[in-house]
């Protein structure tokens, strides 16, 4: 896996992630989302969906959190935790597999739930052939 995100590591993200889904802001949905972000330097910072009533302007947790830790002076993202309290783990969204390339285009997406499974995929798996900073470069 990118960066060999050590056990401790992981276990520590998905309690952060866990945690933050509680503070989950989804009258709408109903469904709630949890994130951690592993920066370059160590830190976690974790992220819940906060939902509008406008809809359209909902963010999802996996922003919340990558923009939280940005704040935080994080530049480079190691690894993205995605908690939903579900029998089978959910992958990202799509524009949060953006937001993330961004940051993190060598990054580990871990998508965990209440049930055991666990699904881990380089995000160059999961956002192949992505549109980047690189792009804009020439
Ligand atoms: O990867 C995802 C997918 C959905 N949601 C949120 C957005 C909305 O609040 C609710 C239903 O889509 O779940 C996330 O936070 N992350």
């Amino acid at each position: 896996m990118p960066d060999g995100l050590d056990d401790v590591t992981l276990q520590r993200m998905i309690a952060l992630a866990r945690q933050a889904s509680g503070s989950a802001y989804c009258p709408y949905s109903g469904f709630a989302v949890g994130s951690a972000v592993l920066g370059e330097g160590g830190e976690i910072v974790a992220g819940c969906n906060v939902e509008n009533a406008s809809h359209g302007l909902t963010t999802c947790a996996e922003r919340v959190a990558v923009f939280g830790a940005v704040a935080r002076g994080v530049r480079s993202i190691r690894a993205v935790v995605v908690f939903t309290p579900t029998p089978s783990p959910t992958a990202p969204c799509g524009a949060c597999r953006q937001v993330v390339y961004e940051f993190g285009p060598g990054a580990e997406i871990i998508c965990a739930c209440d049930g055991p499974d666990l699904i881990r995929r380089p995000l160059s798996e999961l956002l192949p052939d992505a549109f980047g900073p690189s792009d804009l470069a020439g």
